[in-house]
Order: structure tokens, then C-alpha cells, then sequence
């Protein structure tokens, strides 16, 4: 994990507090939460003030803090667009891996990437933007995840596996080796993936079929 400013979470729902949990466990300084429900303003998440809403983001310069997204996602856009949102004001997202995580080697994390405890990136990955490996998921060889992708708890991508842009893997989901998984699909829980998903796809069960099929 490179943090080296302080660090503000963004979100105090439970991605948010899963995201706090990592980075006070890499001993990182995390100075504030904001969140746009004022029903959590004053109140404490891990001990960590929630000082109020986006607004508050105003008290620190870009360069003198990273953001680290604590927004979830299954399928909806709320975090992507916070994330762009927040690189269209110049402010920088932490690349964040708990400690309990095993990165191989020539794996790559893009900035604002976010490696839950107990997740496993084997030699060769390459991990998007903005995207989440959530806990205990493991990623075989030379996987390609895109951009604000969400692989969820427990979910198994064998090697080679491609997932486009923006596409959510369910919790405990297995992808064959060398599958495509297209653009903003959506991967149901327990479902495994034998054949190509096409983009905008939502597939179930096992085999996995296009949902209502
Ligand atoms: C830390 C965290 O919590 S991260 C969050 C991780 N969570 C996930 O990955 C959850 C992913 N989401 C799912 O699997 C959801 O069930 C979805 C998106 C596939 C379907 O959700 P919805 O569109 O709301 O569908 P809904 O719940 O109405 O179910 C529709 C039908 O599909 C079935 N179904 C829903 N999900 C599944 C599933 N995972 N496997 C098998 N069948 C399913 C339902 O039983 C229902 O069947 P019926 O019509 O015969 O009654």
C-alpha cells in the first residue's frame, strides 16, 4: 500500500467502514469521513469523526490529502461517478491493500484499486481504477479487471479471466479460465461462469444463464 498524505474517507456506510478498517490496519493516518447523510454528521465511525458532507472536502487541498472511496457498489454507478467526480476537482485516491492480501508478482493496481483482507492477486493481474477485490476473492494469473469493477466476497477467477469496465462479479461466484466478462455486466452470487458474458449481461446459477432465460 503507498499512502503518504493523510487520508479521507469518503462514505460511512459499511464499504466505508470496511475500507477505514483497512487503512488503520496499514497504520494509515485517516483524518476525517464525510458522507452526505447528515444523520451521520457528528457522529464517529471507528473512532474516526464523519465531519459532515462532500462539502467539507473544501478544508484540505488536493495535493495535501488522498481519498479513499468508501462507496459499494453491485451494479449501480453512484461510485464510479464520485470517483470522477472528485479527479475532475484534482484530488487523488489511495491504492488501498490490507495487510492480510497477497499481491504477486507483476501485479498491477491502478490508482484508487481497493484489495480487502484475506484477497489474492496471483502473479500478473492487472486491477483497474477505482475497482474492489473484496475480501477473501481470489484472482488467478494474468486476470484483467477494468475500471470501477466490483469482484465480490469469495468470488474464484481462474486464470486469464477479462472483466470489462465497470462490471460487478457476485459474492462467491467462479469464472472458467479465460473468460470475457463484458462491459457493465453483472455476475449473480454463487453463479459459475462457463461461457463469455456479453455486455449489459446479467447471468445465474450453475452453469450460469442469462438471467430470465
Ligand atoms: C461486502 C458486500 O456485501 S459486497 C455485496 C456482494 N453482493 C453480491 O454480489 C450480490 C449480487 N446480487 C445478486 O446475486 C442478486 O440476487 C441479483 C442482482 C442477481 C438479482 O437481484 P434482483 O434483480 O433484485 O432479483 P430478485 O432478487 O428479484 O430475484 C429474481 C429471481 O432470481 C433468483 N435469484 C436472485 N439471485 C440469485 C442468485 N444469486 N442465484 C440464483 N438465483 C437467484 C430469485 O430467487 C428470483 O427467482 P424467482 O423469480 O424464481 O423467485
Amino acid at each position: 500500500m503507498s499512502v503518504p498524505l493523510p487520508t479521507v474517507v469518503i462514505g460511512a456506510g459499511g464499504h466505508g467502514k470496511v475500507i477505514l478498517e483497512v487503512l488503520l490496519e496499514a497504520g494509515i493516518e485517516v483524518i476525517a469521513v464525510v458522507d452526505s447523510d447528515t444523520g451521520r454528521h457528528g457522529t464517529t465511525l471507528l473512532g474516526v469523526p464523519v465531519v459532515g458532507g462532500d462539502q467539507e472536502l473544501q478544508r484540505w487541498r488536493p495535493q495535501d490529502i488522498l481519498l479513499a472511496n468508501g462507496i459499494g457498489s453491485t451494479g449501480q454507478r453512484h461510485r464510479r461517478h464520485l470517483f470522477e467526480r472528485m479527479k475532475a476537482a484534482q484530488y487523488r485516491f489511495a491504492t488501498i491493500i490490507h495487510p492480510s492480501a497477497v499481491i504477486g508478482r507483476e501485479a498491477m493496481i491502478a490508482e484508487g484499486g481497493q484489495v480487502m483482507a484475506g484477497a489474492v492477486l496471483q502473479p500478473g493481474v492487472l486491477l483497474g481504477r477505482n475497482a474492489i477485490v473484496n475480501t477473501g476473492a481470489r484472482i488467478d494469473h494474468d486476470c484483467v479487471i477494468g475500471d470501477h469493477c466490483h469482484v465480490a466476497p469469495g468470488a474464484v477467477l481462474c486464470g486469464g479471466v477479462r472483466v470489462d469496465l465497470d462490471a460487478h462479479v457476485g459474492a462467491g461466484a467462479v469464472i472458467i479460465q479465460n473468460m470475457v466478462i463484458g462491459e457493465g455486466a453483472l455476475v449473480a452470487a454463487g453463479a459459475v461462469v462457463v461461457r463469455p458474458v456479453s455486455a449489459g449481461g446479467r447471468v445465474v446459477g450453475v452453469p450460469a444463464k442469462e438471467m430470465g432465460s
